[in-house]
């Protein structure tokens, strides 16, 4: 077929479209949203800024951030049915799971369904932005046997999230690492997930299905599941003594390295250092080097055998350990910061959209005909 092209696999090197939200560059190593770096944004910023940005374009003014955080605040209380809802769900299933679900709930209690004008993904977007986290924190609470404890109107995003879970909120390095970690997470492109809710909305589905599709591409240990993997790995390996040789095996065993490669980055992701450095600032602060030093010693063995680097999975997933997060929490909090990318892309997406359908080249069996069941001796798969 003379007007077909044959992409690579994966997609590896392909632009799949045009976008406005962010870019990011593997030639200077940056990474822009809406044409400001990451690095500026996680020094001057809340996420609650980003989050506007990301979705609306511009940074807010702080009169539109105050109307715009107004009514996040007013959207995190839970209904009364989605909490019982998570409160019946099985204790022992992994929280992305939770999280897929309560943001299903959420959609089936908009009678908006379809309704996709801007204004009401606009409002969608931040109906979940809200009520994301108060889902992960209910959940959690549920798990580990606890009361839930409701959302706190006086608290920012971050603060919140860790009044929701523990019942206090940390000191203010802590609370900044996690802030800057929800901007870090917020927006890379075209990856997977959002890729993902991008191909959902392309069939003019609602926002709700787009990041509940996003949420399932999100899970998997290639992608955002790396973060939760990135700490088993560091708990396997022990100590720091062990870490050369644990790595050495692993790579001579085939292994994966969870946190390392990227198929953008290959010199590095250029969120890492910011990242790092928060992450050193939660050891500091809970007093426990533990976990920087073995990561310390990963990275340089794999640097230096495989000339691979780490991702943003490798700092973020050991910060979130030492500020006492389960290790099963760690990909629901990334859904927490990637709604807002998310988001922007299916608003992004829905503004021109074209049907995403690519072509696949069939290589199997010839047309046969079919033999009916009584004659059927084996049908042997090709
Ligand atoms: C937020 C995020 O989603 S960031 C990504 C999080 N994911 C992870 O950390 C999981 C571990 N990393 C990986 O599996 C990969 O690096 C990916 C999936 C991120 C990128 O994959 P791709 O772009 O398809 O690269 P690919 O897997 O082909 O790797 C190229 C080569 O580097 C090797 N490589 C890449 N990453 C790793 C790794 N983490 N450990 C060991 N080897 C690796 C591959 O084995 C391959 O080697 P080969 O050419 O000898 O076969
Ligand atoms: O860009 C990617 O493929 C994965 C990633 O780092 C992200 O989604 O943050």
């Amino acid at each position: 077929m003379s007007d077909t092209i044959r992409a690579p696999k994966g997609l590896a090197g392909v632009i799949a479209d045009d976008t406005r939200i962010s870019k990011v560059n593997p030639a200077t190593n940056s990474l822009i949203y809406r044409g400001y770096a990451v690095q500026d944004l996680c020094e001057h910023c809340a996420f609650e800024e980003v989050a506007y940005l990301l979705t609306k374009g511009s940074l807010p003014t702080a009169e539109q951030l105050a109307e715009f955080t107004a009514k996040e605040k007013s959207y995190r209380n839970l209904s009364d049915n989605l909490l019982a809802v998570i409160q019946l769900l099985p204790k022992g299933a992994h929280p992305m799971d939770a999280v897929r679900t309560a943001v299903s709930v959420l959609g089936m209690e908009d009678d908006r369904t379809w309704d996709s004008s801007p204004e009401t993904n606009d409002d969608k977007f931040l109906r979940m932005l809200a009520a994301i986290p108060s889902a992960v924190a209910a959940y959690y609470r549920h798990v580990s046997g606890q009361e839930y404890i409701a959302p706190a109107e006086d608290l920012g995003f971050s603060a919140n999230f860790f009044h929701m879970c523990f019942g206090e909120v940390p000191s203010e390095e802590v609370v900044k690492a996690f802030d800057a970690s929800m901007i870090l997470y917020a927006e890379h492109s075209f990856n997977a997930s959002t890729f993902t809710g991008r191909v959902i909305t392309s069939t003019t589905s609602d926002i709700y299905s787009s990041i509940v599709g996003a949420i399932g591409a999100l899970k998997g240990p290639l992608h955002g599941g790396a973060n939760e993997q990135v700490m088993h790995m560091l708990k396997e390996v022990g100590e720091k003594a062990k870490a050369k040789g644990w790595l050495l095996d692993a790579l001579a065993s085939k292994r994966k390295i969870m946190g390392f490669g990227h198929r953008v980055y290959r010199n590095g992701d250029s969120r890492v250092p910011t990242m790092r450095s928060y992450m050193h600032k939660v050891a500091d602060a809970t007093n426990n080097r533990k976990w920087v030093e073995i990561s310390d010693a990963l990275e340089e063995t794999m640097i230096a055998e495989k000339g691979i680097h780490p991702n943003l999975d490798f700092p973020a997933g050991p910060a979130y350990y030492m500020m006492g997060f389960e290790i099963e929490m760690f990909t629901p909090i990334f859904v927490m910061s990637r709604i807002t990318g998310w988001s922007a892309h299916v608003m992004e997406q829905a503004s021109a959209n074209k049907l995403i359908r690519p072509l696949s080249e069939y290589v199997g069996p010839d047309q046969r005909k079919v033999t009916p069941i009584g004659e059927r001796v084996c049908d042997v798969a090709e």
